[in-house]
């Protein structure tokens, strides 16, 4: 038998036995309540002075008996209940209300914070008999503007409708309305951004996250901006509004919801109590570690992600709760976690340890490496720029290389290094490199330090910016930012201004004249003519061609 939870303190052994009695007695499917047990159910509650929740599945078999304040109910984890497939719960809530109040706000925001099949209170009067049975369930579609429907109430055993009927229909009709999802995809997700900024702003901001939503493997359905005077120190958005979010995610299928904002350990944690556990909260830095996780080819780039991961992890690990396990794991369930609910602090550190000495050895193959090549005298051209830039294309196209690029936000995580020779049999070394992007995560900047390292050596950088992005301002910006943090501003810059096939013309004389870039596409050769002459005079010395 499960175990009674709630506030039990302070009851008698014979109430406790007549609480735990509860899980006997299967409730009726099609009706909520029999007459008698809504009797005795009234009749307990009023006697200890405190609620009783029951969690109903749709046999009717009662699994979790909950004992509350005056007026509240405990926390309760439908998730291990849930059956099959189903997209609500699987089990419904039917708890007494001392006094006429009836259905109150939590319990319409209950709703889609645990996916209830349906809700049922019982009133219960000061004499401790059972009064109306009100009934709330969700709607697939809004009617006339609710997204909550009450039926009419009723005493107990005076149901208006087969309940169980009921639920099978909205279980279809959820169902449904949610397109299925395409295969490429491993889960749907909601984005959310909660902004005390511009709405410009922040819609320039959510196209990215759609972006680096779907190069995570996510299909985005819907897009949430919530405008605040200040944000909820505990929630970022307001309930009512993340109420509006969840049903949002049941309606279409979503499994994920992304925050555009980093959400602290605190605040992960209050939203993963608040939501229901088929739901997995996320921010934008972890969206972009499971993007590296699934990326990391080489043994260097793996241990810098799972260090990222883990330093990610560690302060999240302090409370061990249901919540965890959603805190934990990537969208997919990789990376470390999900599957070491028991993982506890000191094995993280151990691994962190482990992780930083293995990291030390790469580190220095990685400067033997570099050495030699230093050896051999050719200038060493680092490209950078932001992600999704075009940099291994224009690496590919100068070097007559086949280096994977892709229209996905990181393809390229692994610093990959080809020639490019010039007339006269000189040489330039140029190495493509992990992209940038604005707030990169610190426990990124800090695990691909060894990787950006690389950079410090670099004779001449080229900074690749898409000049058909509308962001491409900001994004040359977030790049010098970087560059800056990471002191590397003392080589000499070029600035290539890509993608000129796709952007406006006029936009890119503006960032010509603006930056003074050179203008290319990389995927049109002759294009970069005048880029190769600039590199090769910077490389050997302005007069080195005509030696
Ligand atoms: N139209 C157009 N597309 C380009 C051009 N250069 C690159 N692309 C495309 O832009 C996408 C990204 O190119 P990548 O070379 O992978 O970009 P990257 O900067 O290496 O990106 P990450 O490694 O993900 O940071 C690919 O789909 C390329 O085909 C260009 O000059 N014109
Ligand atoms: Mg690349």
């Amino acid at each position: 038998m499960p175990k009674l939870i709630g506030s039990t303190q302070g009851l008698k052994p014979s109430q406790i036995n007549r609480l735990n009695n509860l899980y006997r007695r299967r409730l009726p499917p099609a009706e909520v309540l029999l007459p008698e047990q809504a009797r005795a159910l009234a009749a307990l509650s009023h006697e200890i002075g405190r609620q009783i929740g029951l969690v109903v599945d749709r046999k009717g078999e009662v699994r979790q008996v909950a004992v509350g304040g005056p007026d509240s109910l405990p926390h309760i984890d439908a998730s291990r209940m849930r059956h099959g497939r189903a997209r609500l719960a699987g089990v419904a809530l039917v708890h007494t209300a001392l006094g006429p109040s009836g259905l109150s706000q939590a319990d319409q925001t209950a709703l889609p914070q645990r996916r209830w099949d349906y809700l049922a209170v019982l009133n219960v009067d000061d004499q401790g008999l059972p009064g109306l049975v009100r009934v709330a369930h969700l709607l697939p579609q809004p009617e006339d503007g609710q997204d909550v429907r009450l039926l009419r109430p009723f005493m107990a055993g005076q149901t208006p409708h087969d309940m169980a009927a009921l639920v099978q229909s909205l279980e279809d009709e959820f169902a449904r309305l949610a397109p299925p999802l395409d295969v490429r995809a491993q889960a749907a997700a909601i984005l959310v951004s909660v902004t005390t900024g511009s709405r410009q702003l922040a819609e320039e901001h959510m196209d990215e996250l759609a972006e680096l939503a779907r190069s995570a493997g996510l299909e985005v359905r819907g897009r949430v901006v919530q405008r605040r005077q200040r944000l909820d120190p505990r929630t970022l958005m307001g309930p009512g509004r993340l109420a509006e979010v969840l049903l949002l995610a049941l309606r279409q299928g979503a499994s994920v919801v992304v925050f555009d904002q980093d959400l602290s350990p605190g605040q992960a944690h209050n939203l993963a109590l608040l939501t229901d556990s088929d739901i997995k909260v996320i921010d934008r830095t972890q969206l972009i570690l499971d993007i590296f996780a699934q990326r990391a080819a080489t043994r260097e780039g793996k241990l810098q992600v799972e260090m990222a991961q883990l330093r990610y992890l560690m302060p999240r690990l302090t409370s061990r709760d249901d919540g965890l396990s959603r805190l934990t794991g990537g969208i997919g369930g990789r990376g470390p976690g999900e599957t070491r609910l028991e993982i506890d602090r000191r094995r993280v550190r151990e691994r962190l340890h482990r992780l930083e000495k293995d990291l030390q050895e790469v580190g220095k193959q990685r400067q033997r490496r570099r050495d030699q090549r230093k050896r051999g005298g050719a200038p060493v051209l680092s490209i950078v720029g932001y992600t999704n830039a075009g940099k291994s294309t224009l690496l590919n196209t100068l070097t007559g290389s086949s280096v994977l690029s892709e229209d996905r936000l990181f393809a390229t995580l692994d610093p990959t290094t080809r020639r490019l020779r010039f007339p006269q049999e000189r040489e330039v070394i140029v190495t493509d490199t992990v992209g940038f992007i604005r707030d990169l995560p610190k426990e990124l900047r800090q695990a691909f330090a060894a990787t950006l390292e690389e950079l410090a050596q670099a004779d001449l950088l080229l900074h690749v910016a898409d000049a058909s992005n509308p962001m491409v301002e900001e994004q040359i910006a977030a790049v010098e930012r970087t560059l800056d943090e990471l002191d590397l501003t003392q080589a000499p810059t070029i600035l290539v201004l890509n993608k000129i096939d796709k952007a406006d013309p006029e936009a890119v004389t503006a960032l010509v004249n603006r930056h003074q870039g050179w203008p290319v596409s990389a995927l049109d050769p002759p294009s970069l003519r005048p880029l190769l002459a600039a590199i090769e005079g910077m490389a050997f010395g302005q007069n080195a061609g005509a030696v």
